[in-house]
């Protein structure tokens, strides 16, 4: 039996910036109650092209210095010109703010949908038309996956803003600044990067008096199809392995070097199989150096914490620092200090705060008689090792 799509409330869950409810309106079952609910007919129309830019997991976002959305952030687009049609609205609007160029048959391909927008007190309604671009990025590991001709290979240098909006990444879809975003965001945008099906939508949106000001909705319908037997583009795009492997890569960080963050990615992976990780709080890395292991840990557990104890000052930083979008709001500390003063002191501190069965010691080297200690030491505190 094929599975029932995820809710739209089940998908915003997932965000961290999301709206609060009151400000998302009433969710209507059926565009008919939806209209009913709002009784307002609107008399005029302004067409409008809006193009959703991802690259894998990350998300590709504006910051508008003028017009309509000023100091919010939006995806690319804007009016229909004279004699237009939404497509090539798309690819010239994308390019203007972008400067990625999308050819019109993937622009084509790449329509999902439309928005509706109504408002209390005005009686025009935006007609949005919806289109999805997952690019590739043409840099080092990308292009292997970027082999057919089809997908949207662009170089990121050539990436850039204009006077009305300057482009910016934002690395985890769910950390996308939905507070600083219009209102219906929230709801159908989470939807679309939420789902792991490609997903085509139509959506009505009926704002409060204010409109813009206010962000407020008061009605909405979303009418959700999604392709049960496709994958979303960003799943087909890069692994997390491939962008953490890419990022140490374009900043020509040495310290892991390949080798060593293939160990950690795949000691981190056997650790999470033996362990409950959704209840870890607290990750100590003994003698972990540069520190891969711990970051990779704090960007795939529960862990909101992580300290790597060594003595010696591997790296210098470089790991927190090309990693920290990874893991916002988590922390990753380094403690130069020996394994036998350095550990038991870290763990006397998490058990301050948290629970035995929520600290796990880890340990990705070949010393013996560290590993042997790590684990003396880690047994006498109760805690994962
Ligand atoms: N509630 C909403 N949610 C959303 O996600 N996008 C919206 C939206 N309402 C409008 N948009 C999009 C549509 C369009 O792509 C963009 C607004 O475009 P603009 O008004 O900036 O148009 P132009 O770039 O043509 O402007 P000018 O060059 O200043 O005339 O914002």
């Amino acid at each position: 039996m094929p599975m029932a799509p995820p809710v739209l409330s089940d998908c915003r869950k997932k965000f961290i910036n999301v709206l609060p409810e009151q400000q998302l309106g009433e969710e209507h079952s059926s565009l008919e109650s939806f209209r009913k609910a709002v009784e307002i007919v609107p008399r005029k129309r302004k067409e409008f092209s809006l193009i959703v830019v991802t690259n894998g997991n990350r998300i590709l976002l504006g910051l508008k210095h003028r017009g309509f959305g000023k100091g919010m952030y939006n995806s690319f687009g804007g009016k229909l010109e004279q004699g237009e049609d939404s497509v090539v609205a798309a690819c010239r609007e994308l390019h203007e703010e972008t400067g990625i160029c999308v050819t019109m048959k993937h622009m084509t391909e790449s329509k999902i949908g439309i928005l509706h927008f109504t408002f209390d007190d005005d009686p025009t309604e935006m007609c949005v038309h919806l289109f999805r671009v997952n690019i590739y990025c043409n840099d080092h590991v990308t292009v292997e996956t970027a082999s057919s001709s089809e997908q949207i290979v662009v170089d990121p240098l050539t990436i850039r803003g204009c006077d009305e909006i300057t482009p910016e990444w934002i690395e985890n879809f769910f950390h996308i600044p939905l507070h600083n975003m219009f209102a219906d965001d929230s709801i159908w945008l989470t939807y679309l990067l939420a789902s792991e099906k490609k997903v085509c939508l139509d959506g009505w949106f009926h704002f409060l008096e204010g409109g813009q000001e206010v962000n407020t909705i008061r009605h909405h319908f979303v009418d959700i199809k999604t392709d049960t037997n496709s994958e979303s583009p960003q799943s087909q795009t890069m692994t997390l392995e491939k962008r953490l492997f890419h990022r140490l890569h374009s900043k020509n960080i040495v310290s892991p070097s390949p080798k060593e963050f293939n160990e950690a990615w795949a000691f981190a992976n056997v650790v999470k199989k033996s362990l409950p990780c959704k209840d870890l709080d607290c990750v100590i890395d003994v003698a972990g150096g540069h520190g891969a292991l711990a970051a990779i840990l704090l960007i795939t557990t529960a862990a909101t914490r992580a300290v790597v104890v060594d003595p010696a000052q591997v790296g210098r930083d470089s790991v927190r620092r090309a990693w920290a979008d990874f893991f916002p709001e988590k922390e990753l500390r380094y403690r130069h200090e020996c394994l036998r003063s350095g550990l038991p002191a870290e763990l006397e501190s998490a058990l301050k705060t948290t629970s035995c069965d929520r600290i796990l010691v880890v340990a990705c080297h070949a010393c013996q008689h560290l590993s042997d200690e790590t684990v003396k030491l880690s047994c006498k505190f109760g805690v994962h090792a």
